[in-house]
């Protein structure tokens, strides 16, 4: 399921195709940051009074949907802090002594971004514990009844968890986080200035028109605002005289096959089989499933989200149904509508 997250153009996830521009695009000072106005504003409170007591930044928890820009923030934070960015993931830190090794070569100050913080084992977690609330680590020497505990300082440093999923946290760990911001997604109005600042970087000749297309069918997420800018980029390079304006992206990601709300093929395969194959529903997940040879749990989890998010589909007791919005989007007309013609 992974992989066919990621196959997709649209896809949140982080890309292969997208490390070349991910760091060149990555803004690195808090004011660079567009949108998530709130969260920047908290954020920044933060830091200034954390700078002026001369005191390490609070743990910070940042949650939300993929490709919103925690990595980022992240950096961000150990930038306007001054300080050093150790950066590691869940599923990397296998065993207790893994993190242990991490936590005792951290400098004070330094911050720890441990991303998907929600997929540590509990193992690994039990040592974080004492880390986070009393900067200590405790190490059991020996086996069976001779065993003792020894405690080790380990210098002030500042935890940056990020998770998509907050709701998989385990309460104990995200009690010990201080701030906890979560990341919407972005307004276009914020994606046109983020495409519009990503394509100065690269030197892509975009106008506000083009931006604005490409914005309306990120879905909300800049990972694939900047990746739709770079394919944009080779088709006007391409088939056009390499300027991105309106008529440029829309023949462009018509070509690609992301439509003006952001939709590919495979969620439109969804929603039109809701629609054609059941009458526009209620009809159950597995019913879907086996209609569009998909499983079940990939149209739960990669297809269904957006589509909720757009108000195309909605989740009933008795199954899905597709939305008079789903209809018009589609170019569908409605059963009703069809019997009043009839008449
Ligand atoms: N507020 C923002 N302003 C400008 N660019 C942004 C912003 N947020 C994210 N980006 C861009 O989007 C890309 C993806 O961001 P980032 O890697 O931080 O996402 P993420 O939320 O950590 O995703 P994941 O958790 O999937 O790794 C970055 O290359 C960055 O250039």
């Amino acid at each position: 399921m992974e992989n066919l997250k990621n196959e997709r153009i649209i896809s949140a996830g982080l890309r292969e195709e997208d490390a070349d521009i991910e760091s060149s695009l990555r803004p690195r000072k808090l004011s660079e940051y567009i949108g998530q106005d709130k969260v920047k504003e908290t954020i920044g409170i933060f830091i200034k009074a954390a700078l002026q007591r001369g005191e390490p930044l609070d743990h910070v928890l940042l949650f939300g949907p993929p490709g919103l820009g925690k990595t980022t923030l992240a950096n961000i934070i150990s930038n306007e802090m001054g300080v050093n960015i150790r950066t590691t993931a869940g599923p990397a830190i296998e065993r207790p002594g893994d993190l242990a090794a991490i936590l005792t070569n951290l400098q004070q100050g330094d911050v720890l971004f441990i991303d998907e913080v929600h997929r540590l084992s509990r193992t690994v977690e039990e040592i974080l514990y004492p880390a986070m609330e009393d900067f200590a680590l405790d190490i059991i020497i020996g086996k069976g009844p001779g065993a003792r505990s020894i405690r080790l300082d380990l210098p002030r440093f500042t935890l940056i968890g990020a998770t998509t999923r907050a709701g998989l946290m385990t309460s104990p760990l995200r009690d010990r986080f201080g701030v906890i911001s979560r990341l919407d997604y972005y307004r276009p109005a914020d994606l046109v200035v983020i495409i519009t600042r990503s394509a100065r970087i690269l030197g892509v000749p975009i106008n506000s028109d083009g931006a604005g297309e490409i914005a309306r069918r990120s879905r909300g997420t800049p990972r694939i605002a900047n990746r739709l800018l770079k394919r944009v980029r080779d088709y006007a390079q391409v088939k056009a005289d390499g300027v991105i304006n309106r008529e440029v992206a829309v023949e462009a990601l018509e070509f690609f096959e992301v439509d003006p709300l952001g939709l590919d093929q495979a969620d439109r395969r969804v929603l039109t089989a809701v629609i054609t194959k059941f009458g526009g529903g209620p009809v159950g997940l597995e019913t879907i499933a086996a209609a569009t040879g998909e499983e079940a749990g990939t149209i739960e989890d990669v297809y269904e989200p957006y589509l909720l998010q757009l108000g195309l589909l909605a989740r009933t007791q008795r199954g899905r149904v597709a939305t008079p919005a789903a209809y018009h989007h589609l170019g569908l007309e409605r059963p009703e509508e069809k019997q009043l013609t009839l008449w």
